[in-house]
């Protein structure tokens, strides 16, 4: 949608009410056009996020953001949380208008949250950010970066978006998944983990290696054992390799040096 038509609809509520043909991300023909978001799991460790507005929202995002990246908040004040979080050093606070530039801000950052309450520098502060090739994470809609709803098992993730349709029901369907998503998954994926690394030692086909895990992940007492002890279920899955292959894998007992959940 071309940049002057989004400038002319108002703000808020009306914004949403004003139905999804006026919203971002969807054509005019109405069509939705979220081809352009691929889920991906970003490394954020070392990179940069730069908040702008330390109210509510900037510090809802800063105590995200600040669990997986360096986080800078720039803002004329800051709530009495994020002013904690700056004494602890989870977060860096800058005390700057800014309508006086961005520029200094936006150098090395990788991601950018518009999230003061002067709608129009928000806007022109994305501008600013998507100029400079920095992606723009956004707070009354659907931006380059989206944050999905996260389920977490171990190394088993999980994350659920609505594409910002409703964020309700992305809370909703992650209790829903946290329910029948146990423990037994992460423990299942690192015991698969440790098998493929066995596997990959010990049989040589790539074929008949994915069909042993495939196999054991459809064995029911592994699960069942895994719930009981980790060494119960490695036991129960090191005897679907190939006997002649299983003799040099000590199968009660985890390959040293390898993860293992104790
Ligand atoms: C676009 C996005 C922002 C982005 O990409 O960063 C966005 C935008 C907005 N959220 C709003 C409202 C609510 N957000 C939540 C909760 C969460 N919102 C989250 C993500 C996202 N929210 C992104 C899209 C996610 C998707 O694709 O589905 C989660 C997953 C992660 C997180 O933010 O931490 C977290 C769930 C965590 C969990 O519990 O699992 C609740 C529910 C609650 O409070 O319990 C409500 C009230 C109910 C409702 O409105 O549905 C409003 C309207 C404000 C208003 O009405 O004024 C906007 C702005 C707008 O839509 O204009
Ligand atoms: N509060 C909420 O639940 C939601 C709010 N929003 C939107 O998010 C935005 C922020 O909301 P809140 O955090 O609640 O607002 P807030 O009023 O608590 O905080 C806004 C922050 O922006 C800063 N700011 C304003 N002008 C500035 C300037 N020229 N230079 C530097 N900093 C400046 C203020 O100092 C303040 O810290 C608003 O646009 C709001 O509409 C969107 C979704 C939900």
């Amino acid at each position: 949608m071309p940049e002057g038509r989004r400038r002319g609809i108002p703000e808020g509520r009306d914004l949403r009410l004003s139905g999804p043909l006026q919203r971002e991300g969807v054509q005019e023909d109405g069509g939705e056009d979220l081809t352009g978001h691929l889920p991906l799991l970003l490394d954020l460790s070392g990179r940069k996020v730069v908040i702008f507005g330390g109210g509510a929202v900037g510090e809802r995002k800063a105590r995200l953001f600040s669990e997986h990246a360096r986080v800078t908040v720039a803002s004329l004040e800051f709530s009495p949380g994020l002013q904690e979080m700056a004494e602890v050093g989870a977060v860096d606070i800058l005390e700057v208008d800014l309508w006086s530039g961005a520029a200094d801000l936006l150098r090395e950052a990788f991601i950018a949250v518009p999230a003061t309450s002067d709608k129009e520098l928000n806007r022109w502060l994305e501008e600013t950010a998507k100029a400079a090739g920095v992606l723009v994470n956004r707070v009354d809609g659907v931006g380059e970066v989206t944050v999905p709803s996260v389920v977490r098992r171990g190394p088993v993730v999980v994350a659920i978006s609505t594409m910002g349709e409703s964020p309700a029901l992305a809370r909703r369907l992650r209790e829903r998944i946290e329910t029948v998503l146990d423990e037994g998954y992460g423990d299942m994926a690192r015991l698969l983990g440790e098998m493929r690394g066995v596997l990959k030692e010990r049989v040589a086909d790539q074929g008949e290696r994915r069909r042993i895990l495939f196999e054991i992940i459809s064995d029911d007492s592994v699960w069942r054992l895994l719930s009981e002890s980790y060494e119960k279920g490695y036991k129960r899955a090191g005897e679907h390799i190939p006997p002649d292959e299983r003799d040099s894998l000590d199968a009660g007992d985890p390959p040293e040096g390898l993860h293992r959940r104790d």
